[in-house]
């Protein structure tokens, strides 16, 4: 566990010492959940969406895309239910005046007692050594059945009080469990209430006739109000996609671990019309698709699992998340929902217009069915950036950091670096920099010795280093060194583009898919 921990503090110092993320407006001591990105992570976003776009738009003949306004007309979010139901429970510490997500305070009690069942299997695997079997363990040891069969009991409680809208429950449960608050120490809690994650504004200039509104909390609601325009401008036939990708804001209770839960983030999402009754083969397709473009790149089929709901939200019919493994454990990275037609409905029904579709060949109108795929872009930056990060011993016992970035999404694909600072070696270098600027990404450093501007480009996640020298002058040659092997080719100037552009295009990596 401290690993983990330790793991995840040199993310967070790592991600600002070379200039990826900084906490927001640092120097009035930062605004809580909310980030900036910095040089390198805003190439880094960009390219994460791009090889979003590209598998998800360019390369599907039936999904388009939009870019719709972040302010909405406010009966949206009523249609949406977001009004009404896009809550957290929350509860304060009459002592501490802290306030909590009443659902986190008793998931991290329960977890508290899954770590204990994990720390008795890890006791045994050490005891029983190569006889260990761990599912035998699990389900035939005392205390392990016990923590786990707690654990459960927790969860399905909180799950059904919840559901129910018993908040009183919660409010028992928190009481039985003798859960206090973690800053106090105090059991002095309020009542359970629940608080509404949208983040309002006011649209004009006077205070009486100034329009509630909301920051959008999620992308998909601009998809569906959109839905009849795009399908008629363009033509589109059922089934086909509509993706974006745009910033969401939510008024999170619990915003902790960094960049993976945000009060202002970035959703990449594509809403998949179908027909009624087709809605599970496309959720099977999109699920299996979404799982193949994440291990496209390359970071461990380990690394991922699927978290089929089993309590869905009013509007789905089935739900599931990709999990990826995080420095701090599985958690949700994407979300795959059949969302049925409750929103297109809703919509109809607020709006008082048809959304439907007349499909030509059924010869019938109806209102086409949703399947969702939504990934927050945040939370993939932070599973590439923490699962890249490596701290390696070399042969000869020295450290060295790298971050193991897909080539394809580092924010800088090479660094051109003279030997020295003289012998017209700048000026070359600078002169490979203007031919290859018009493809790639480049940067040139002249500073300190060489091997220390590798180490450099190393933590920045930069697969190639070309070192211009004296040689070169005689025969248009480069020494290219590989980020992830340290290996060092000769080879000539001529040939770099084409090297590069192998290991870095998005064609050849989405090819994987
Ligand atoms: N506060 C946030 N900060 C960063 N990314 C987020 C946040 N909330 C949601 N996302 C991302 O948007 C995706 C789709 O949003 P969705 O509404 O399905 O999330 P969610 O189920 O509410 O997430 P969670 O259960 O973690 O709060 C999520 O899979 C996640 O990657």
């Amino acid at each position: 566990m401290a690993k983990q921990e330790d793991l995840f503090k040199n993310v967070v110092s790592h991600a600002k010492e070379y200039g990826f993320i900084f906490p927001s407006s640092e120097i009035y001591d930062g605004l809580s959940a909310v980030y900036d990105y910095a040089q390198n992570g805003v190439e880094l976003k960009k390219n994460i969406r791009e090889y979003w776009w590209k598998a998800m738009v360019q390369m599907n003949d039936n999904i388009v895309g939009l870019d719709a306004a972040i302010l909405m007309h406010p009966t949206t979010w009523k249609a949406s239910g977001h009004v009404d139901a896009f809550n957290d429970p929350l509860i304060d510490n009459k002592d501490s005046k802290r306030r909590y997500r009443a659902d986190v305070l008793i998931e991290d009690y329960a977890e508290k007692l899954n770590l204990k069942a994990k720390k008795e299997i890890e006791k045994a695997k050490v005891r029983f050594g190569e006889a260990f079997n761990e599912q035998e363990f699990i389900t035939t040891n005392a205390r392990v059945v016990e923590y786990l069969a707690k654990e459960r009991e927790i969860l399905e409680r909180m799950g059904r009080s919840l559901g129910n809208g018993d908040l009183e429950d919660v409010k028992a449960l928190i009481e039985e469990l003798e859960i206090a608050c973690p800053e106090s120490g105090s059991r002095n809690w309020t009542e359970v209430r629940q608080f509404n994650l949208m983040f309002g504004t006011k649209l004009g200039a006077s205070a009486d006739t100034a329009m509630d509104l909301y920051l959008r909390p999620e992308t998909a609601q601009g998809i569906f109000v959109n839905f009849l325009n795009v399908q008629k401008s363009g033509r589109m036939k059922v089934p086909f996609g509509i993706a974006q990708t745009g910033k969401a804001f939510r008024n999170e209770i619990v915003a902790r671990q960094f960049i993976f839960r945000m009060r202002e983030f970035e959703q990449m999402e594509m809403q998949f019309f179908v027909r009624p009754g087709e809605e599970m083969q496309w959720y099977e397709h999109w699920k299996t698709a979404r799982l193949n473009w994440h291990l496209s790149l390359g970071l461990g089929k380990e690394n991922y699992r699927f978290h089929d709901h089993e309590k869905l939200a009013h509007y789905a019919n089935a739900a599931a998340d990709i999990e990826f493994n995080f420095p701090f454990g599985f958690k949700e990275l994407e979300g795959i929902h059949s969302r049925t037609d409750f929103d297109l409905k809703a919509h109809e029904q607020y709006s008082g217009r048809k959304l439907q579709y007349f499909d030509a060949e059924l010869n019938q109108n109806y209102v086409p069915y949703v399947v969702e795929t939504s990934v927050g872009l945040d939370r993939m930056f932070l599973a590439i950036f923490s699962t890249s990060l490596k701290e390696e011993t070399l042969e000869d016992g020295s450290t060295r950091t790298v971050l193991k970035l897909p080539a394809v999404l580092a924010p800088t694909k090479a660094a051109i670096l003279p030997l020295v600072k003289k012998d017209g070696l700048p000026e070359i270098a600078n002169k490979i920099i203007d031919d290859l600027r018009w493809d790639f990404n480049v940067a040139y450093d002249e500073k300190d010795a060489v091997g220390r501007r590798y180490r450099r480009q190393d933590a920045l996640g930069t697969p190639f280093c070309i070192t211009v020298d004296h040689q070169t002058i005689e025969d248009q040659t480069v020494t290219i060194r590989h980020r992830d092997t340290m290996k060092q080719d000769r080879v000539a100037i001529a040939d770099l583009k084409s090297i590069i552009e192998n290991e870095v295009s998005m064609k050849n990596w989405l090819m994987k898919m």
